[in-house]
């Protein structure tokens, strides 16, 4: 459920008509909904009640100060991967008991600026990484928290450029070496060995996979307990799916993932941490846009937008659908036409969609691209010399630009010349 309704023909942010923000800021921006974000957030929180949990907002998805704020007064932690997803967390006040730092190839000085302030724990994901942090934590005099991220080998059956689970995949220490590696982890006196963590992938529309994972982790934990470690936390990653389109057939639901947990980890006794990022921040956004022409082509029509695929990639990226519908609801009974819907960009992969079909529409009209909150905004870049698109919050019947369109020259004077030019 989000909150992007028609209300009286009009489509609406919660209670403010979309048009009204197009007045105020132009096209194409994202649009991203207080309630929704609140609703998700809450939903896992619930789902995992009763049990020691922390629900860490994976801001990959959408990290916005404001969404971060958002999400952080409700209580969330986060999983970052970068220095510059840790200084956006810290800024946004979230405190460094609550963030956790995941990531493939963390660098010495990102290591270094998470321990300086306050981590609660680092998601090791190889031997090569761990000595690194052991070296850093040693120098700094410190002994620093960490789970070890196993790479389980289950099919997490979603797009292959999201699945991180499968022993081909860059992510993790092969769960066969589990054992191996926690015992080399205790040796290092700058670590303090507290759990294990699994993230299997993105955008599961099941939840087999998961069960898979997480029985494999209850039996290491077993193992490794029996191999002296005191196994206390386990970090189950994100990955549930969201609906992209509003057929019947919709992901599992947080209350069943939940239900998952509990029954596969619940006895273990342990802290529960996830880190769920695209349904928490999926169904919270939007991308409006506005048609800027419609053309004939041979044997169809494009309908080419003022959005292109620097502001929203994963059409092109994934081949993924995004649901597209007018801001102005069409009258009941209108004939719907195929169009191929298409950006700016001198690229053919600028194609939204194919035979897309949508009410007649033209130049001037606004259009609206659902779920569009989580690896939008993260995910555009300024190619063609295209602006960042603004984003905006919406909180009932008010709505924030949370981050304004920059100007040409703001672009322009980032460069900076060299003297013999
Ligand atoms: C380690 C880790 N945690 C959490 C996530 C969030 O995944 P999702 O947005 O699918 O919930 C990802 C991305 O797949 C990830 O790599
Ligand atoms: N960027 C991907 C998701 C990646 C998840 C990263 N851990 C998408 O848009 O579907």
């Amino acid at each position: 459920m989000d909150h992007f309704l028609y209300q009286d023909g009009r489509l609406c942010a919660e209670d403010v008509p979309v048009a009204e923000i197009v007045a105020a800021v132009g096209t194409p921006f994202y649009c991203y909904s207080t309630a929704t974000l609140t609703r998700h957030f809450r939903l896992f929180d619930e789902a995992l009640a009763g049990m020691d949990h922390l629900v860490c907002y994976a801001m990959k998805a959408a990290s916005n100060q404001a969404i971060l704020k958002t999400l952080a007064a409700l209580g969330a932690g986060m999983d970052v991967v970068s220095g510059g997803e840790y200084a956006r967390a810290r800024a946004a006040g979230v405190p460094g008991e609550r963030i956790v730092f995941s990531g493939v190839g963390k660098t010495r000085a990102e290591m270094r600026m998470a321990l300086e302030g306050g981590v609660r724990q680092f998601n090791v994901e190889s031997e090569p990484e761990m000595a690194a942090l052991n070296a850093v934590a040693l120098d700094m005099g410190v002994q620093v928290p960490i789970t070890i991220r196993v790479n389980p080998d289950v099919d997490a059956r979603t797009h292959a450029k999201i699945a991180t689970g499968k022993s081909e995949n860059k992510f993790g220490i092969p769960i066969a070496r589990a054992r191996e590696v926690y015992a080399e982890a205790a040796r290092l006196p700058g670590l303090e060995v507290v759990g294990i963590d699994v993230h299997i992938g993105s955008q599961l529309t099941e939840l087999t996979p998961f069960r898979l994972a997480y029985e494999k982790v209850a039996d290491l934990t077993v193992q490794l307990r029996e191999d002296g470690h005191d196994i206390r936390r386990l970090d189950l990653g994100g990955g549930l799916g969201i609906p992209y389109t509003r057929s019947n057939e919709a992901p599992p639901l947080p209350t069943e993932y939940g239900a998952l947990i509990r029954e596969t980890l619940g006895h273990l006794g342990c802290e529960i941490e996830i880190e769920p990022g695209r349904l928490i921040a999926g169904n919270a956004g939007i991308l409006v846009s506005e048609v800027i022409y419609v053309k004939s082509g041979e044997g169809r029509d494009f309908l080419i937008l003022d959005a292109a695929m620097n502001d929203l990639i994963r059409p092109a990226m994934y081949d993924a659908h995004h649901d597209i519908v007018p801001v102005a609801e069409a009258a009941p009974g209108v004939e719907q036409r195929p169009y191929d819907v298409v950006g700016p960009v001198c690229e053919s992969g600028d194609t939204f969609a194919r035979g897309r079909m949508l009410p007649p529409l033209v130049a001037g009209d606004l259009v609206a691209f659902r779920s569009a909150g989580a690896y939008g905004a993260v995910m555009s870049s300024e190619y063609n010399t295209r602006p960042l698109i603004p984003e905006v919050l919406v909180h009932g019947r008010e709505f924030a630009v949370i981050r304004a369109r920059p100007t040409f020259d703001e672009m322009i004077n980032r460069d900076t010349i060299p003297e013999w030019l």
